[in-house]
Order: C-alpha cells, then sequence, then structure tokens
C-alpha cells in the first residue's frame, strides 16, 4: 500500500466543525484512511497544508463542461432566445476535436479551482470521457437528447446515443466516471421519446438528468399542454426517482417540491446561470426546508461565466436570501453541505466528506490572504470570501491533480492554445 498525507492543515469534517489534522490516505484504493493528529510518519508522501483548510473536494452537480469554448461568445440574453439564436447555431459547427479542447480547458478551470467530481450533459461524450481519464477527476457523464425539429428516425437515434453512451462508458476510467441517460429538457424532449426510452434507460441501472423548470416560459407550455406541473408530468412518465437528478428548479411550485422530498430526487441549483439568463430566483430555503437534496452547479462557461464552485456558493447565499426575503436563508453551513455533499448525493457519488472510508477527493485552501484574514470561521469564509485562486492543492480518488497550484495531469500551456485556435475557428466558421 503506498500512502499520501496531507499535514498540518485544518480540516473540515462531516458536521462542518474545523479540526487541526492531518488526512492519511491510501493512494491505491483512492480512500482516507485516517483523519487524525501526527500522520506524516506513516505516509510514502506527504502534501502540506501549513495555514491552509483541506475541504472535501467541491462538486459541480450541472455542467456543459466543453462549453468553455463558447464562454464571451454570446450573453446578456434570456435562455430560449440564447440559445435558438447564438448556441445552438455555433453548437452545430462544434467537432469532436473542438469538444475535446473546450473539455480540457474547462477541466483544467475545475481542477484550479478545487472541484474533484462534476456532471455533465453534453455530445461528443467519447471526447469528454477521455479527457477526464487523463485530467483525473470524477464525473458523471451522458449524451444530452433534444428531439424538437428532428425527424422521428433522428430523434430515436439521438435517444438511443445517450443509451448507448450511458452503458459503454459507466465505470470507465477506473470506477471514475458513471453516466446517466440525459434528455435535454421536459419541452425538447418528447413525451414519445420518454415513454420509449425511460424504461430502458431502468434497465441499464443509470440515473436520468434533464434540465427542469428553469424558466416560466418553459413551464407555461407543459402546463397549457398537459393540464399538470413540469415535475408532475416529469412523475408521470418515469423521471423522478431516488437517483435522478434535475438542473435548476427554478420555477418550482409546492406540490412540486412536495413531489421532489417524497421522490428523493436530487435538485441542482445554478445561480450564476439562472441570474445571468434572468431565469429566476429558485426557493432554495423552501426545497432545503421540505427536505430535497440541493447541489451546486456552474452550468456551462457561456451562461456564468466561470466554472469556479466557489463563486457558486457565495451566489447560492446571496440569491437564496433574497428569494426568500431573509438575511437568515441560505446561511453558510447550508451552502458548504450544498458544495460538497449535497452535489454529491444528488449526482450519487460517495465523495464530498472527509471521514475515514470516503473516497480521497480533496481541496488545500492557502487561508494566507488578506480576504481570508481574520479567521473567526472558516466555513463563513468558504461560504463567502474563498476564491478559486485560494487552491493550492486538489487530490482526486488519492491522486494529486494539482500541487502548489501546479496541474500535474494536464499542459495548461497546450491546453489553453488549443483551445483558443479551436474558439477562433469556431467563430470563423459560425459567422
Ligand atoms: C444537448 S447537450 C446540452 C445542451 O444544453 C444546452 N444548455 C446550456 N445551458 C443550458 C441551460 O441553462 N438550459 C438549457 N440548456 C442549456 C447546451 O448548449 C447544449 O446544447
Ligand atoms: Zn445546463
Amino acid at each position: 500500500m503506498t500512502t499520501l498525507a496531507i499535514t498540518d492543515g485544518r480540516v473540515l469534517r462531516p458536521d462542518l466543525t474545523v479540526a487541526a489534522a492531518d488526512v492519511l490516505i491510501d493512494r491505491a484504493a483512492g480512500e482516507i484512511l485516517e483523519i487524525g493528529p501526527d500522520l506524516a510518519g506513516e505516509a510514502d508522501e506527504t502534501l502540506d497544508a501549513a495555514d491552509s483548510l483541506v475541504t472535501p473536494g467541491f462538486v459541480n452537480g450541472h455542467c456543459h463542461v466543453a462549453m468553455t469554448l463558447l464562454r464571451g461568445y454570446a450573453d446578456d440574453k434570456p435562455l430560449e432566445a440564447w440559445l435558438r439564436e447564438d448556441i445552438w447555431p455555433a453548437e452545430g459547427e462544434l467537432t469532436p476535436e473542438d469538444v475535446r479542447a473546450g473539455a480540457e480547458l474547462g477541466l483544467l478551470e475545475l481542477i484550479k479551482s478545487g472541484t474533484t467530481a462534476f456532471a455533465d450533459m453534453y455530445f461528443h461524450v467519447p471526447e469528454v470521457a477521455d479527457a477526464v481519464e487523463t485530467a483525473g477527476v470524477r464525473a458523471r457523464l451522458g449524451h444530452g437528447i433534444v428531439t424538437v425539429g428532428k425527424d422521428g428516425e433522428a430523434a430515436r437515434e439521438d435517444a438511443k446515443t445517450s443509451l448507448e453512451i450511458a452503458r459503454e462508458y459507466d465505470g470507465s476510467a477506473d470506477g471514475r466516471i458513471s453516466t446517466a441517460f440525459m434528455p435535454h429538457s421536459l419541452t425538447t424532449v418528447g413525451g414519445e421519446y420518454l415513454a420509449e426510452f425511460v424504461p430502458e434507460a431502468r434497465d441499464a441501472g443509470v440515473p436520468i438528468h434533464y434540465h427542469a423548470n428553469e424558466t416560466a416560459d418553459e413551464v407555461a407550455p407543459i402546463v397549457d399542454e398537459h393540464g399538470q406541473r413540469p415535475l408532475e408530468y416529469a412523475a408521470e412518465h418515469g423521471l423522478l426517482e431516488p437517483e435522478d437528478f434535475v438542473a435548476h428548479g427554478v420555477h418550482v411550485d409546492d406540490r412540486e417540491i412536495e413531489l421532489l422530498a417524497e421522490a428523493g430526487t436530487g435538485v441542482i441549483h445554478c445561480p450564476a446561470s439562472n441570474m445571468k439568463l434572468a431565469s429566476g430566483m429558485a426557493p432554495v430555503e423552501r426545497m432545503r426546508e421540505a427536505g430535497v437534496t440541493v447541489g451546486l452547479g456552474t452550468d456551462g462557461a457561456a451562461s456564468n461565466n466561470d466554472l469556479s464552485m466557489l463563486d457558486e456558493a457565495r451566489d447560492a447565499a446571496m440569491l437564496g436570501k433574497l428569494a426568500a426575503d431573509d438575511a437568515s436563508a441560505v446561511p453558510a453551513e447550508a451552502v458548504v453541505d450544498m458544495l460538497t455533499r449535497g452535489s454529491a448525493d444528488a449526482i450519487g457519488l460517495e465523495s464530498g466528506r472527509l471521514e475515514a472510508g470516503a473516497p480521497a477527493d480533496l481541496a488545500v485552501l492557502d487561508l494566507e490572504a488578506p480576504h481570508l484574514t481574520p479567521r473567526h470561521d472558516l466555513v463563513s469564509h468558504l461560504a463567502y470570501a474563498a476564491a478559486a485562486a485560494d487552491v493550492r492543492h486538489t487530490v482526486c480518488d488519492g491522486n494529486v491533480l494539482m500541487r502548489d497550484r501546479e496541474v500535474l495531469t494536464l499542459d495548461e500551456a497546450g491546453v489553453r492554445e488549443r483551445a483558443l485556435e479551436a474558439a477562433d475557428a469556431l467563430a470563423g466558421r459560425v459567422e
């Protein structure tokens, strides 16, 4: 057994207390062996965490990681116009190589900001999976299905692709990659395809992930056409199971919150995307009070415009208070819980907590910074004051992905150069 010790840090425990301790990791198993004093002597390798906070690696519960190529490409529009006028035409030009370049850029950003796991919906998933395997993070990946505007054959092909990808890649990259069946949303995938393919996804044993209740404009047609709220419609189509998770959940009423809580279906709150596209304010406090598992996600870099989960945490706290008209709503502890355990639980991963037996997925944040001084409360700092640049080490599955701010699994300069080239060529093709 080879071991790694994270030494002399302050460790964020599952009960959200902080203790001075070392973390001893079994590298081959990718698991935490022990958290306690003076473990450096038992380790083959050490990672210094003096003056640092050791936290579970952040879990990004909803992303389109390759959309980094479209960062800044189209801003300041609402969802529907943004997708139809700008994003979908550009995505129509993306090659598998572009998606690989965009995914690597996004993964670089995730590792540099302390994220060790993410859920991703996109196309050209083999390229995303390959990049994830190289980068060393954990991911739940899926091919996003859109059937509107397609003939029956093309629509069925898209759904079949999602199922095949989910079957083929589940458990790949030494178990770091898991998958899901991913209909894009309840309005962009026809009910007949849900009826045909959801039972197959259940047979394949993979969860289902989709955008839901993101904008008021997306809710209205479902109510008009089916006489049901979107999540009632989703339940009727077998899309609300404990392993499933929905992105956004902004416009949910009391009955839908009850349905989510009863079903155990997770919600990934994406506050930055919801603010930028002016989609609305999710009732996070009410969902958490009702017992819904709530996690956090960035959504894609084209609607955010970065992939920092620490930014997302701060946004969730701020927006949650505004939505509830209550400064005590969505407090720091709730936000840190959503950033780590909440997202992990929602997307069906064991990570998100630092304790013996848990996956060795963690981030180490440098506390020696003016904006993290003084240190009354480190949970408060994580929720409100820490930033991506404070992350000094990132570890996933027992492997050091970034040491002292140097990413070890990806060549940063090469990744940036390939992404720049791909983005410029893409913009040229779309014009
Ligand atoms: C078919 S792959 C996924 C698909 O989703 C698009 N997308 C990005 N952000 C959002 C969002 O906030 N709501 C709905 N759809 C979104 C992305 O551009 C891909 O086309
Ligand atoms: Zn999305």
